[in-house]
């Protein structure tokens, strides 16, 4: 490629590091020039609880706001704090390959969560982990935190809580899965829709040269179950900081999808589990997983997900 291609980033370590990792890719399978530029958004300065913030969109907007402004040509976002509103202009160029999608305990003296006192302070900020740990342990302390991974993490090692959980992908792009002390299998704690991937957003026309950078990153199986897993948020009507739980697969030709809305106090739970043969060309396979996705959500709705649980 002739051209440099810049990427705007949060200026935060896990932005950073899987910033980067993305530049690297970019590089070894192009040999483009890659520029990394910083942006600040109002989700790094604020000192307000993410679920306070409203959750949609903080991290993304500022991000979505320099692409746009041909600042930058390609961002970078986990997919899971990415809205699920399409961005006039906008388009997700590719979802590269799905890192680790489970939630992950880092406790004190390396215990399980069954392990845990009675009573023990656990730290996380989201609706839907507090509901998972208060289904299992209602007994637990659980303390609203915010800041960055190594910010939660460090609420452990300085001995201020007993335990937080965090996302496995999270930690691993710090290289830091070394404090983990057990993982939450996704049919036990399905975790938030997307999680665990990234989505490469660009501007909806962009040099030929760079849309094919872009194609060679993407990733078939990822791109159909985050479409499945996003779609119940959508159709949900949900933000990101909601109770819900989405984990897709695919077994050969099967994609196969639950998803579960959890009452805040985790007392209740629903769940609604559905398949979809995937065949036809890419763009039917696209829509098999969106009418999954819809599918499922449409079943949690007329099962009452909107009277159990604050859904935006
Ligand atoms: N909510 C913040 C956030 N957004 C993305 C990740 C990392 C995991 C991912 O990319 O899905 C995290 C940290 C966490 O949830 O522990």
């Amino acid at each position: 490629m002739s051209t440099t291609i810049r990427i705007g980033t949060r200026g935060s370590a896990l932005a950073l590091a899987q910033t980067g990792q993305i530049a690297d890719r970019i590089r070894a399978s192009s040999g483009a020039e890659v520029e990394i530029i910083s942006i600040t958004t109002e989700g790094d300065t604020s000192r307000a609880s993410l679920s306070s913030l409203g959750g949609t969109g903080v991290f993304a907007s500022a991000l979505r706001e320099a692409l746009l402004a041909g600042e930058c040509d390609l961002v970078v976002h986990s997919l899971k704090d990415l809205p699920t509103a399409p961005a006039e202009g906008l388009v997700i160029g590719a979802i590269p390959k799905r890192a680790d999608a489970r939630d992950a305990l880092i406790a004190r003296d390396g215990l399980t969560l069954e392990a845990l006192a009675e009573g023990a302070t656990v730290g996380t900020g989201s609706p839907r982990r507090i509901a998972q740990l208060r289904s299992l342990r209602p007994d637990l302390d659980i303390r609203d935190i915010r800041g960055n991974i190594d910010t939660r993490i460090g609420f452990v090692t300085h001995g201020e809580l007993d335990a937080v959980v965090l996302a496995a992908a999270g930690l691993g792009r710090l290289g830091r899965l070394d404090v983990v002390s057990e993982f939450f299998e996704l049919s036990h704690n399905p975790t938030a829709p997307g999680q665990g991937a990234l989505a490469l957003e660009t501007r909806q026309k962009i040099p030929g040269d760079l849309a094919r950078v872009l194609q060679g990153l993407d990733h078939q199986t990822t791109r159909l179950t985050v479409l499945a897993e996003r779609e119940v948020l959508a159709r949900l009507e949900a933000g990101c900081a909601a109770p819900v739980g989405a984990t897709a697969l695919i077994d050969s030709d099967l994609l196969l999808l639950t998803a579960t809305v959890y009452s805040v106090d985790g007392s209740q739970k629903l769940t609604a589990s559905h398949g979809a043969v995937l065949d036809g060309s890419p763009a039917d396979r696209n829509a098999e997983a969106i009418e999954l996705g819809r599918r499922a959500a449409d079943e949690l709705l007329s099962s009452g997900a909107a009277e159990l649980a604050p859904l935006s």
